[in-house]
Order: structure tokens, then C-alpha cells, then sequence
């Protein structure tokens, strides 16, 4: 079991290392520049510390010039002018490569982002449907910011690392045994702590766990504030999701322990290791006090980018998991695209299903052999008890989801052959709970689709019975109506979903029970602009109401997922039981 595990993490580590390179590839140019820059500002410090410390010594020592390791010497002025040049080459340098890598970090971002939403506004409606609320919000703010922080910490990594390489060549000039002492302790020290980065491997899994289950527990709670409320279970849900941020203060809190104290811990190694250094040096008596101080000096330093180095490697580790998950999501994103197709046919009718099968991923089958066909013009109802499949063959007919078996046809070619955007065009949907955006009723009639006309929408709006509203409010169509409409009615809501299906003048409409939650007086108001669209639009009008079916040419039954009867409506209290009885009911109320 523990190797599974293992042999698990091993796995998700290699791929979430790949991601990581695979996301500083692109930025190849920018690093070495980065590199450059790093060892300029570097090699400015080096040459400065050297110099103050070879000043320090010859004042001391009360001699007029300086010298300086390898045997070069400069009088005091000169040393002056040069110490003060190369403090301007350090500055430059290390500026230069802040400004390098916060422009890495800012187009990581965007390309990050940008590469997410794509992929996910691409992928099917399946995929869409079944990805927990939260997920995308949680992977597009902090997972991202996650990712471009590592992309960030390579960046400083490899200043610190650089940096570190140049202080170390130094020390060797200085002093070569001392500096491989201090290469050895380095070593060592990184030895000794691997099995805590393994740990915080570990731990940052946990943690980016942690947090997808606590987005999750907010989009949840967001979502049901009203019925939260009327249900006066607050309380239940501060319980829940207290337990949900606890779970994800926990994780973050163990992650950060290790990944700010590896750092902390390694500098006191080396710290430890530089004194026993000293101490050997102090036994073997050593006479140069100018090398003896210039190798403190530069070891010191040299200490604090290995420190930086080793935070570094800590906050990639703690950061791979979240790289991951990214990366996850995209892969299912992008392998299970929305089909495209090529084909445009003449026009969408006859619109045919024959023998269609369905069945959600890992659940029975839904609909078995549905046989239906529509006309052009002709205006079709579809009824049946709840969960008989109705919403499931609107799913199918508007091209978001494949038929398990069976073929449906558009205007005589197979579905899966059809390009989406021109569907998209011809054949226009209003859900049963449509979603607004938050702007005007002109915007959302709109719906960023190009070429609707501000003809287009006040036409759409008449034919929609929006009018009387539109003439009422203070900027007519261009008012703000609220975020996803919440200034608007249901019922006013509905006929906004309708004005912005028929304003593309679609070729065919589909409403997805369009009245279920409207008062007799606004369903009356959908059916009459239903019944002007007669003969302009074929309709496929899915509707529990009687009353709203009354306009249709035919309707059709659906129960257990099977076409029981299919008939004109005034023929069909013949054929259908269901029909009658839901007739009946009808004409009790
Ligand atoms: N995303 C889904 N994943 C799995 N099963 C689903 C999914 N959506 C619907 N179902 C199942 O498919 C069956 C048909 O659902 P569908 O929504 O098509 O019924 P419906 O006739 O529109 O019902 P209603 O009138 O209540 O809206 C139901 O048994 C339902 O549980």
C-alpha cells in the first residue's frame, strides 16, 4: 500500500515538475538574461565586500595602500572609487533582474488565465455541467497565483543560486580548503533535510486538497443564501463551513511550519558547519587575517543566498501540488472538447431524432429509441411526468450532449457533423431559470453576439411583451437591471430569455418549460408571443402546463424515457392517458 503511494506521489511529482518547466520554456531568453544580470549584481558585491574588507585591514594595519587578495593593490582613493563603482554594478544588476522577473511573472499570469478560461469555455457542456461550483474560481484566482508565485521563485532561485555559485568561485580564490569546507557543509546540510521536503511534498498536497473542498463549501453557501435563510439552518451551514476552513487553515498552517522553517533550519547548519570551520582554522593556527576575513565575510553571505535557495526549493515543493491541479483541470478540459463539426446545411429542418438512446456518464439509460420529427414552421410540444427525460432531449437537440445510440439529423446531416457555431446561430434556447448578465435589458438581449441591431432588440422586446417595462424604466433599454437581472421579476426575467433567443432570428426555438414558475397572467403574456412567432420559427416548447401546450401543431409524450403517443392536441386525449389526466388536473384548478 505505502508503495502505491509512493510509487503515486513519485508520479504526480514528475508530471506537476514537467508542468513547472513546461510553463518557464517559453521564458528561456528571459532567464538567461535573468541569469546575467543575477551574476553582475553578484560579482559588483563580491568585488565590493573584498575591497572593504582589504580597506578595513589596511587601516588598521595603518598602511597607506590597499591590498587585496591575489596580490593586487590600489591606494586608499582608488580603492574608494572602485568600492563605489561596483556598489552601482550590484544595484544595476540585482535591479536590473527584479524588473526581468516581475515581467516573467506578469505574462506567466496572463497566459495562465487566459489558457484556463479558454480551455474551459471550449470544453463540452458535460464537462462543464459536472465541474463542482467553485472549482473554476478557486483554480483561475489562487491556484494561478500559486503557479506564477513558483514561476517567480525559479526566478529567484536562480539569482539566489547564481549568486551563490559566484560567492562559492570566490571563496576558492580566497581560500581553497576553507571554501570546499563550506561547499561540503552546504552539501550536507541539504542532505540532512530531505526527508522534511518530502514532508512538505506531502503536506502541500493536503493543502491544495483543502482548499478545492473549501471553494467548493463557499460557492455552496453562496448559492443557497435565500434558502439558508428560509430555512433559518445558518447556524448548520457556519458549522459546516467552519469545519471547511479550519480543514484549509490546518493544511496551510502545517505546509507553511516546513516551508518557511527549512530555511531557518539550513542557515543554522551552516552556520554550525562555518564555526566548526573556524574552530579547525584556529587549532591549525592560521596567519592571514586579510583571507581569513574576506572568507567570512564572503561565506556569510554566501549563507544567505544559499538560504534564499533553500526557501526557494521549499515554496516550489509547496506550490507543485496546486501546478498540478491546474494542469488536471486543463487536460480534462481540453480532452473532452466540444465537438465542432464542418457541415452547414441548408437549414436546420426537418429536424429528426431516430432511435435515440441515452444514458448520462455512469448512470442507466435515460431515453430509449425516441423517434420524433419536426418540420419546418411547425410549432411541437413535448410532456411527460417529472424526470421522463424532457430536459434531456432539449440537452440533445441544442447539440450540448451525444446520443448514446441512434442518429440525430439537422436538416438532413448527422449532428456530430455540424459546425456549432452556425447552430448556434440557427437554433436559439430559453432555459427554465435563465441567467442574466449584469448590465442592461439591451446588453442581455444582446448577449455579445455581433450584428443585433438596436432594431433587432426593441423588435425582440415587442415580440416578448417587454415594452410596457422597457417604456418604464428611467433609461429605457440601456437601464441597469442588476447582477444576473436580480432587479427584474421572474416573469420579466423569462421574457428577457425570450427576447434575446428571438432576437438572432433564430431558425428554430427551443423553451425549456418557459412559464413553469410564471402567474397566469405572464404565462398568458409568453403564449401570445409565441403564438406571433408562428409560422417565422419552428418551436420545440417543453411545458407541465396544459395551457401553455394549447398552441402547439402536435405534442409529444414522453414517459420512462420512451415517445408514448405523438398526436395533434386535439386528438391526443385518444392516445395518451397521461395527457388526459394531466388535462383533468388542469381544469380543476
Ligand atoms: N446531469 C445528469 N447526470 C445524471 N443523471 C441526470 C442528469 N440530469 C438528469 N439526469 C437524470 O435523467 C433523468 C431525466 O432527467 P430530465 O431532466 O431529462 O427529466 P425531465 O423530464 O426534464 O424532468 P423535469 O420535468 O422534472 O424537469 C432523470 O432520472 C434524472 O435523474
Amino acid at each position: 500500500m505505502r508503495m502505491k503511494r509512493d510509487a503515486e506521489g513519485c508520479r504526480n511529482r514528475s508530471s506537476s515538475l514537467r508542468g513547472l518547466i513546461d510553463r518557464i520554456q517559453p521564458h528561456r531568453v528571459r532567464m538567461v538574461g535573468l541569469a546575467i544580470l543575477s551574476l553582475l549584481g553578484a560579482s559588483g558585491e563580491i568585488g565590493f565586500i573584498l575591497l572593504v574588507t582589504s580597506l578595513a585591514v589596511a587601516f588598521l594595519g595603518g598602511g597607506e595602500n590597499v591590498s587585496m587578495v591575489l596580490g593586487v593593490s590600489l591606494d586608499s582613493s582608488g580603492a574608494f572609487a572602485l568600492a563605489g563603482v561596483l556598489l552601482v554594478v550590484r544595484t544595476l544588476g540585482n535591479l536590473g533582474a527584479v524588473q526581468v522577473s516581475a515581467g516573467l511573472v506578469a505574462s506567466v499570469t496572463t497566459y495562465e488565465r487566459d489558457r484556463l478560461a479558454r480551455s474551459y469555455l471550449m470544453t463540452s457542456w458535460a464537462v462543464q455541467q459536472a465541474s463542482q461550483s467553485g472549482r473554476l474560481q478557486e483554480l483561475m484566482t489562487s491556484f494561478i497565483k500559486r503557479t506564477t508565485e513558483t514561476v517567480a521563485t525559479v526566478a529567484h532561485g536562480v539569482t539566489a543560486t547564481i549568486s551563490l555559485l559566484a560567492f562559492v568561485i570566490a571563496g576558492f580564490v580566497v581560500d581553497p580548503l576553507s571554501a570546499a569546507a563550506v561547499v561540503g557543509g552546504l552539501a550536507l546540510a541539504s542532505l540532512v533535510l530531505g526527508p522534511f521536503r518530502r514532508g512538505l511534498r506531502h503536506r502541500a498536497d493536503r493543502h491544495a486538497q483543502a482548499d478545492i473542498q473549501f471553494a467548493k463549501g463557499v460557492a455552496e453557501v453562496g448559492g443557497l443564501g435565500l434558502e439558508m435563510k428560509v430555512f433559518g439552518v445558518e447556524s448548520a451551514f457556519i458549522e459546516r463551513l467552519g469545519l471547511l476552513i479550519r480543514d484549509a487553515s490546518n493544511a496551510q498552517r502545517r505546509t507553511n511550519v516546513l516551508v518557511n522553517g527549512l530555511p531557518h533550519l539550513y542557515t543554522s547548519l551552516l552556520y554550525a558547519f562555518m564555526l566548526g570551520g573556524l574552530a579547525i582554522a584556529f587549532m591549525m593556527k592560521a596567519s592571514n587575517p586579510l583571507a581569513l576575513s574576506s572568507l567570512v565575510l564572503l561565506m556569510l553571505r554566501s549563507m544567505s543566498y544559499g538560504q534564499q535557495m533553500m526557501s526557494s526549493l521549499a515554496t516550489i515543493a509547496g506550490n507543485l501540488p496546486f501546478i498540478r491541479s491546474v494542469d488536471d483541470a486543463i487536460q480534462q478540459y481540453v480532452m473532452d472538447r466540444a465537438p465542432r463539426g464542418e457541415a452547414r446545411p441548408k437549414s436546420v429542418a426537418p429536424l429528426c431524432l431516430n432511435a435515440i438512446d441515452f444514458a448520462y456518464p455512469g448512470g442507466e439509460q435515460v431515453l430509449s429509441g425516441v423517434t420524433i420529427s419536426l418540420a419546418r414552421g411547425e410549432i411541437l410540444g413535448i410532456i411527460g411526468p417529472s424526470g421522463a427525460g424532457k430536459s434531456t432531449i432539449v440537452q440533445l437537440l441544442l447539440g450540448l450532449r451525444q446520443p448514446t445510440g441512434g442518429v440525430l439529423r439537422v436538416g438532413g446531416v448527422s449532428m456530430d457533423l455540424v459546425d456549432r457555431d452556425w447552430l448556434a446561430r440557427k437554433v436559439a434556447f430559453v432555459p427554465q431559470e435563465p441567467r442574466l448578465l449584469a448590465g442592461s435589458i439591451g446588453d442581455n438581449v444582446r448577449f455579445m453576439r455581433e450584428g443585433i441591431t438596436l432594431e433587432k432588440v426593441a423588435a425582440a422586446c415587442v415580440v416578448a411583451d417587454l415594452m410596457d417595462l422597457v417604456s418604464e424604466l428611467p433609461d429605457g433599454l440601456e437601464t441597469f437591471v442588476g447582477e444576473e437581472g436580480g432587479r427584474l421579476s421572474g416573469g420579466q426575467r423569462q421574457r428577457v430569455a425570450i427576447a434575446r433567443a428571438i432576437a438572432g432570428d433564430p431558425e428554430v426555438l427551443v423553451l425549456d418549460e418557459p412559464t413553469s414558475a410564471l402567474d397566469p397572467q405572464s404565462e398568458i403574456a409568453i403564449r401570445a408571443a409565441l403564438d406571433r412567432l408562428r409560422g417565422r420559427m419552428t418551436i420545440v416548447l417543453i411545458a407541465h402546463r396544459m395551457s401553455t401546450v394549447g398552441i402547439c401543431d402536435r405534442i409529444a409524450v414522453i414517459e420512462n424515457g420512451t415517445i408514448s403517443a405523438c398526436e395533434r392536441p386535439g386528438l391526443l386525449s385518444e392516445a395518451s392517458d397521461f395527457y388526459k389526466r394531466s388535462l383533468a388536473a388542469s381544469a380543476e384548478k
